[in-house]
This record gives structure tokens, sequence and C-alpha cells, in this order.
């Protein structure tokens, strides 16, 4: 599917306020007045005109106006074709260089590209309904959801700020000035990530929820507790039992068991039951409050990561 710009019938020299975008949803190649942020053009013009006549100046109009203006009146042919598929427009606007993984943070301009470098690429399947989700303990659910290039880039935003938390119960971070079960963490606002990691919740992790929790909605959802946390021995490496105050929690491995770190992983206390075996880019989601007393397992070996989100607190 391509997209035509300017269709004849409407089109007004030197007005703008006609140029109407459409779909087109048969594939060919249409003739047109106007075309603008990109488009190929056939290097032989270049030498076949006086460039007097084929430049971007005329009039006042700007400079893609004037462009398509002195072309038409040179009676060279502008078309759109959609014969061949020639890749997308990437919305340069906000991309930042000084980020670190600046890719990260293109969530909202370059939506689709951030889906297909970001999103796990089984994600879909989860919402199959012949397919049975992975519930490895009483109301913990297991999805696919990020790749392993989301799961690395989060590792580099957070290891190339470092700041991470001293794992005491104060901290200036929180409202409160207090963490009863502190983690050595780094929250996504620390980064500039927040706006970010929420729509990240908002359209891929909601759906999941209400999938899997039926009949609890909550768009967007809220979450103030945004972080990744670092289990090192020597450091941190483990967390002792505690409820997370949400409704329902995410915890999201980063990095490979076995290769990465050894031990770890997630008790449920209640259930007698451990999710050891994580794997990176698959989510943890469970109810934060009553019944999912849980702990963080005693990592060996290495350095565990993990993502959790305190959903709708
Ligand atoms: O280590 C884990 O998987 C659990 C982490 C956790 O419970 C928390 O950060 O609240
Ligand atoms: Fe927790």
């Amino acid at each position: 599917m391509g997209y035509v710009i300017g269709p004849l019938f409407t089109y007004r020299t030197g007005t703008r306020a006609n140029h109407v975008v459409f779909f087109a949803c048969s594939r060919g190649l249409w003739n047109v007045p106007f075309i603008g942020n990109s488009y190929v053009i056939n290097a032989t013009l270049l030498k076949k005109y006086d460039r007097s006549k084929l430049n971007y100046a005329k009039d006042n109009l700007d400079a893609d106006m004037a462009f398509c203006a002195n072309l038409r009146d040179l009676d060279v042919f502008l078309y759109v074709s959609n014969r061949v598929d020639f890749g997308h427009l990437v919305n340069p606007e906000t991309y930042d260089v000084t980020r670190t993984e600046p890719e990260m943070y293109q969530i909202f301009d370059n939506e689709r590209d951030w889906e297909d470098r970001f999103i796990h690429e089984e994600y879909p399947e989860s919402f199959n309904p012949d397919k049975k989700n992975a519930q490895p303990c009483p109301d913990v659910y297991w999805f696919p959801i990020v790749s392993p290039r989301f799961c690395t880039s989060l590792i580099n935003m957070m290891e190339a700020f470092g700041k991470w938390s001293d794992g005491s119960n104060q901290d200036t971070r929180l409202e409160g000035g207090y963490e009863a079960v502190p983690t050595r963490d780094i929250h996504m606002n620390q980064v500039g990530w927040e706006s970010h990691w929420l729509e990240f919740l908002r359209k891929y992790v909601r759906p999941l929820q209400e999938h899997v929790f039926l009949g609890y909605f909550h768009d967007p959802p809220r979450s103030l507790m945004n972080f990744v946390v670092r289990y090192k021995p020597g450091e941190q490496p483990s967390l002792r039992p505690h409820h997370d105050s949400s409704t329902y929690t995410i915890n999201i491995a980063l990095n490979r068991r076995g290769e990465d770190y050894e031990g770890g992983g997630c008790r449920f206390i209640r259930y007698n039951c451990s999710v050891v075996d994580t794997k990176p880019g698959w989510l943890l989601m469970h109810p934060g409050r009553l019944t999912h007393y849980h702990e963080g397992l005693l990592v060996t070996k290495g350095i565990r990561y993990i993502m959790i989100a305190f959903v709708d607190p």
C-alpha cells in the first residue's frame, strides 16, 4: 500500500489547503502535480535542463512547492508509484544522538520501526485463541514481549547512566523518601525514558493483562515505580519476601540464566512455586498484593538484570 499526495482534481497551485493524502488500495502509478518529503529523480533531467529553470525557487513558494511548479512548467512528468515497495519514511524530528541507545526513545515518532526492532517476534501469538498462555505458577503468566535487542539496549542505557541506588531504605527518588524492600536499581525517569515506558505499558502490556485477567480494565495503566534491578553477589544478590504495591506487577528478564549469571529467579511463597528458568525478553505478570507474596532468589555468580513495573498501585 502506498500513498499519493494531491489528487489532480483538488489541486490548486500555490495553496497547501487542497493537498489531500489518501491511501491507494490498489497498486499502480499515478500522475500527480505535487510530491514532497521524499522522491527519486532521474539524473538525466539534471543534465537536460537549465539550472536557472530547474531549481527550488519560484515566487514566494516553499521549496518543495516551487520545485514541483518548476517541473510542471518544464513538462516533467511527476508520478507516484507503489508498484515497488521502496520502504517507508523515517521521522528524524526527535532522534537524539546524545542518548545511549537513541532508537529506544523512538516509540512515539517511529512506531513501526520501534516495534520491528524491540517487540518480540512471538508477541502476537499470545492473543491466538487456540493457544494456552503459559502459567508457571498460579496466576503468574508468562509472555514473550521484547526482543533480545531491547534487553541489551536497556541494560546499556542503565549501565551507561551507572547511578545504581545504594540498596538502603532511604530513597530520595520516592515521594515518601522511604523504600521498605529496596533493590539496587535505576528508575526509568532517571534516564529520561519514563513516558516511553508508559507508552510501552499501554500499548503492549495492557492488552496482555486484559487477555488473561478478565474484566479488569485500566487504560492507560498507571505506574510510578518503573525500574531496572541489578542483582550481583557482593552487592545485592537477592530480595527478601514482600508484596508489591501494585494491582499487577510485570517482571521482564533482561539477560540469560546459566550464561550471564547463575541462581536467581522469583519464588511465590504461598504456592511454593519458583520461576527460575527465566528467558530474556519474557515477562512475568502477577497480582501485586495479598496472594503473591514473593522473593528474588539468590544470584550466586554473574549479574542478573530484570525490568520491573508496579502497575496501578
Ligand atoms: O527477582 C525477582 O524476580 C523479583 C523482583 C521483585 O520482586 C521486585 O523487584 O519487586
Ligand atoms: Fe516484588
